[in-house]
């Protein structure tokens, strides 16, 4: 399954433009003059080996870090505004280490994020069974899987432009790994998505356009398929062998990493 349109694919209006983007945190410069577009379907992966400045950057377009330069939603830019207005103009963040409240409930940890007159409760009730079920069930007692659902259906409650996915695959069971990546595509039916994934099986199957991030600055933009079958790009970026990107099923491969 491949769900997304790439950076390189399409003539149509991006969602999400980021033109010059640099931030800085504690004197350090993490993100330098970055500049890509997110298409208006699909999946787009934000690729880049430990450190390289992925969640940065994410957290520089909705402002939790001070940032220069350009973001623009839909062609408007955001890049002046508060998170909170941000979030409130549709754009979706999910947080790498989940941020589940851990003492209320999942019915609770919905019910809060719901920012829509008219929240998609069926949708998440379609793509979340299992939190259904576990609806009276405090948060932090879930599994680093099912916290993980949580969190997505979080951001799915509402009506985004688009999400911001951090690791979401980080740290979960081989299962678990083909499951977050399944509701992910079934996610990307729905809203575009730009994901920060390591795990290269995950990227092969959901993800149409690859942003490659080295030292702070892009390196490398296209179809995330081109990228994935160049072994001395992968090697070059991400330090790892083709196996790690070679065609697999998450579910089984999905720890491979
Ligand atoms: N709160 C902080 N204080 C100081 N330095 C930080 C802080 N957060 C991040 N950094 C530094 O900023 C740089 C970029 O970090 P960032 O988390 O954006 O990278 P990343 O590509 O998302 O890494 P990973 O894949 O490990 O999550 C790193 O050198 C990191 O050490």
């Amino acid at each position: 399954m491949n769900t997304a349109t790439g950076p390189a694919s399409g003539a149509a209006t991006p969602i999400l433009r980021v033109a010059g983007l640099s931030a800085r945190i504690a004197g350090q410069q993490v993100v330098e003059d970055v500049s890509f577009s997110v298409p208006a379907t699909g999946i787009t992966a934000l690729l880049g080996r430990n450190g390289v400045g992925k969640t940065s950057t994410i957290k520089a377009i909705i402002g939790l870090i001070d940032r220069s330069g350009v973001v623009e939603l839909g062609g408007e830019r955001i890049d002046k505004e508060a998170t909170y207005k941000i979030i409130k103009r549709g754009v979706g963040y999910v947080p790498e280490d989940r941020e589940v409240f851990s003492k209320l409930t999942v019915a609770e940890n919905l019910r809060l994020a719901e920012r829509d007159a008219a929240p998609r409760r069926q949708l998440v009730e379609e793509l979340f069974p299992d939190l259904l079920a576990r609806s009276g069930q405090m948060a932090g007692t879930l599994s680093g899987g099912q916290q993980q659902m949580v969190s997505l259906a979080r951001a799915l409650l509402n009506t985004n432009k688009v999400l911001l996915v951090d690791e979401p695959t980080k740290g979960l069971a081989p299962r678990i790994v083909g499951e977050v990546a399944e509701t992910l595509a079934e996610a990307a039916r729905t809203v575009p998505i730009l994901l920060v994934e390591q795990n290269l099986h995950v990227v092969r199957q959901l993800a149409g356009g690859a942003v490659v991030l080295s030292g702070g600055r892009v390196v490398h933009t296209g179809p995330a398929r081109d990228f994935l079958d160049d072994a001395a790009l992968i090697h070059r970026h991400l330090g790892v062998s083709t196996d790690a990107a070679a065609p697999g099923d998450p579910v089984r491969r999905g720890a491979a990493q």
